[in-house]
């Protein structure tokens, strides 16, 4: 007979679509390690059904839920946004997307079958609380993010690559991250910079030819980029990175050393903290938040402290920075 749990009711959301379906090979691996344990699985359909599930499980349940989000950064996005706040619910996650910098940024174990056995392995611990970012449009549309939001020349890569066929052929061989490296070199000469005006806890800043602005909730973005090498999702904050007034070519090498964090030694790179921050471009820019498309700016930011909790080996969380 199926193990009932000590502590959780646990339910996985699968993202079948994620890596291009490749997901859906992974879960069928997973499954045959869960034989012995009490669970319920849901696959999302389309677009923003992580959001509903995520919702449904939550208000469905009579005690403490263990929610799994099996998938690639949209997919814990989209968990995540159906389940902030909701004091009973935690949350597990199994990379099985192509760029998992959630699990980079919140030190889970990279190989998903390692990772369903780290998650049976803490599942009745207490979990930790992290903080979340929560953002509104001009048009007043809103949402939570984990990982960070993006405004100008990282969000156009971001808009490329989600929607780009390349992408599938590199993540048959689990090569998808690097369509972002792609879109850098091709986009680059296209991307005109411009006037970011920028509002942190009160303070104005402005920024000629600014490329982009990331405002970051852990370190790592982009399949592996580690633009905020500062961020801590337990310290109540959010990171904010500008990078302005640099040429094309600097911005290439930028790109490199973004790999290892090398790229806060340049002038042209400005890196602080915030709680509540405004994002406003002379000519609107597109936005991302963790990875998916949101809008344009302007944007509006608040850091949502210790508002959802994750699954997590004590012994061993994202540093404090
Ligand atoms: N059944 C489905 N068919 C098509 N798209 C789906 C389905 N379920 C969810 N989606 C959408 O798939 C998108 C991508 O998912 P996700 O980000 O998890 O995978 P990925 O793009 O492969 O990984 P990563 O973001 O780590 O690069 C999400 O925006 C989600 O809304």
């Amino acid at each position: 007979m199926n193990k009932p749990l000590e502590r959780h009711k646990l339910v996985f959301i699968v993202n079948p679509a994620a890596k291009n379906g490749y997901c859906l090979k992974i879960w069928k691996r997973l499954e045959k390690k869960l034989s012995d344990v009490q669970y319920e699985v849901y696959f999302t359909e389309k677009e923003a059904d992580g959001v509903e599930l995520a919702t449904n499980t939550a208000n469905d349940a009579v005690s403490s839920v263990l929610i799994v989000a099996v998938g690639g950064d949209g997919t814990i996005h989209e968990v995540i946004n159906g389940v902030i706040d909701f004091p009973h619910v935690t949350i597990g996650y199994i990379p099985a997307g192509s760029g998992n910098d959630f699990a980079r940024g919140f030190r889970l174990p990279a190989n998903p079958e390692k990772c369903i056995e780290f998650i049976l392995k803490w599942i009745d611990s207490s979990g930790v609380d992290y903080d979340a970012g929560f953002y509104e449009l001009g048009n007043g549309q809103c949402g939570y993010f984990v990982n960070s939001i993006g405004a100008g020349f990282d969000a156009v890569i971001t808009k490329k690559a989600n929607s780009s066929e390349l992408k599938k052929w590199l993540n048959v061989f689990s090569l998808g991250k690097l369509i972002y490296a792609f879109y850098l070199v091709t986009e680059i000469f296209r991307y005109r910079p411009s006037t970011l005006e920028i509002f942190v806890d009160g303070k104005t800043k402005v920024y000629n030819k600014t490329w982009f602005v990331t405002i970051s909730n852990q370190p790592y973005y982009g399949g592996g980029m580690q633009i905020a090498p500062l961020a801590d999702p337990k310290d109540e904050k959010l990171n904010v990175v500008v990078v302005h007034e640099l040429s094309r070519l600097k911005l290439l090498f930028l790109f490199i050393s973004v790999f290892w964090g090398g790229h806060l030694k340049n002038k042209e790179v400005d890196s602080y903290k915030g709680k509540e921050i405004t994002v406003r471009f002379y000519d609107s820019k597109p936005i991302h938040a963790d990875g998916e498309n949101i809008g344009e700016t302007p944007i509006h930011i608040r850091v949502c402290p210790k508002s959802w909790r994750l699954i997590q080996n004590p012994d061993k969380l994202p540093p404090k920075k």
